[in-house]
């Protein structure tokens, strides 16, 4: 499929910036999505993504494109560092392939799904203990609920959870109410995720007494500068994790990773590994547990064409988001 020009980016700058739709099937089910799919864009300071969730509306999905347009048309700030520790992340599968999947990573910090639809707390304790086993003692273990608990079941299950010892439990319930009162009955880290990225103004958001650490996503934010703007306005410990990007994509979150004055955890930014495949012939797959500042050229494009109705879909997106 021909590029089309992407249209003038917001803020009045003009760019013709190359639209290209990709698609890319996933190994395993992830966040119910088994095809994930996205539209990079060239512009004079390299290649950017834009790739939303289905479920962000027209409003939200603009600091997604402010995202994209930052990496193509402005590039980002100086980083601090040359690698970033990532983690390996573990989606609701059974305790073989769990292990399997934290082995043949090499990272040292495994994040595990927990609480997914239609499974039982069992199977998620199943998972974890899979996961400890596989990592052995030193290794570091976070759980990742998606704020599908309420606080008295998420009090039970990360109490029953951290027998296997917790680094920290990434949105164990939905709101920050919710997550202060869990956080004083338990003695698990709370990570804000989902508070923080689908907020108004995620600066904003009152994160004092509901977490200990603030997961950053660049896309959802607004782009690398806008993530760095919220790091400073929380104060708390960050972890930069992905939206399940191609590799030109998580190249973001890298470089807001390396631009961070201090990086205490690993990175939730190893999930090209959940792809069967990738824009690029380099992918951004963790080596010893650690991802390169590098910036991906999508050399396989090609390889990663949409179908007919998912370009059209693509492109008409865009142009709503550029619209107003
Ligand atoms: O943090 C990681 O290890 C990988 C990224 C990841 O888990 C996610 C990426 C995108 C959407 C999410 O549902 C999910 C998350 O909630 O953090
Ligand atoms: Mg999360």
């Amino acid at each position: 499929m021909p590029a089309a020009p992407a249209a003038d980016a917001p803020g009045g700058v003009p760019a013709a910036l190359e639209a290209h739709v990709w698609s890319v099937p996933m190994r395993t089910r992830f966040r119910g999505i088994e095809v994930r799919d996205g539209v990079l864009v060239h512009g004079p300071a390299g290649w950017g993504e834009f790739s939303p969730f289905w479920d962000y509306d027209v409003a939200e999905s603009r600091r997604w494109w402010a995202s994209a347009h930052e990496a193509a048309v402005l590039g980002w700030p100086d980083p601090v560092r040359s690698s970033v520790p990532v983690n390996v992340t573990v989606p609701a599968v059974g305790p073989e392939q769990a292990h399997a999947i934290v082995r043949a990573s090499g990272c040292r910090t495994a994040k595990v799904k927990v609480a997914e639809p239609g499974q039982s707390p069992a199977e998620d304790v199943a998972r974890v203990e899979a996961v400890r086993d596989a990592l052995g003692p030193t290794g570091a273990v976070r759980v990742d609920a998606n704020a599908a608990w309420d606080v008295d079941t998420a009090v039970v299950r990360l109490r029953e959870l951290d027998r296997f010892g917790l680094e920290y439990a990434e949105q164990p319930c939905p709101t920050i109410e919710d997550l202060a009162a869990l956080r004083r009955r338990v003695d698990v880290r709370i990570a804000a995720d989902e508070v923080v990225r689908r907020a108004v103004d995620p600066r904003r958001v009152a994160l004092a007494e509901a977490a200990d650490v603030v997961v950053l996503k660049v896309q959802p934010l607004g782009g690398v500068r806008a993530a760095l703007e919220v790091a400073e306005a929380h104060g708390l410990p960050c972890v930069v994790s992905s939206a399940l990007e191609s590799s030109v994509g998580i190249a973001a979150g890298v470089a807001l990773a390396a631009a961070l004055p201090e990086l205490p955890f690993a990175c939730g930014l190893g999930t090209v590994a959940l792809f069967t495949g990738d824009v690029t012939s380099e992918p951004l797959l963790p080596l010893d547990g650690a991802l390169p500042v590098v910036r991906p050229v999508p050399d396989r494009l090609a390889e990663c064409v949409a179908d007919a109705a998912t370009e059209r879909r693509w492109r008409e997106r865009l142009a709503a988001v550029l619209g107003s």
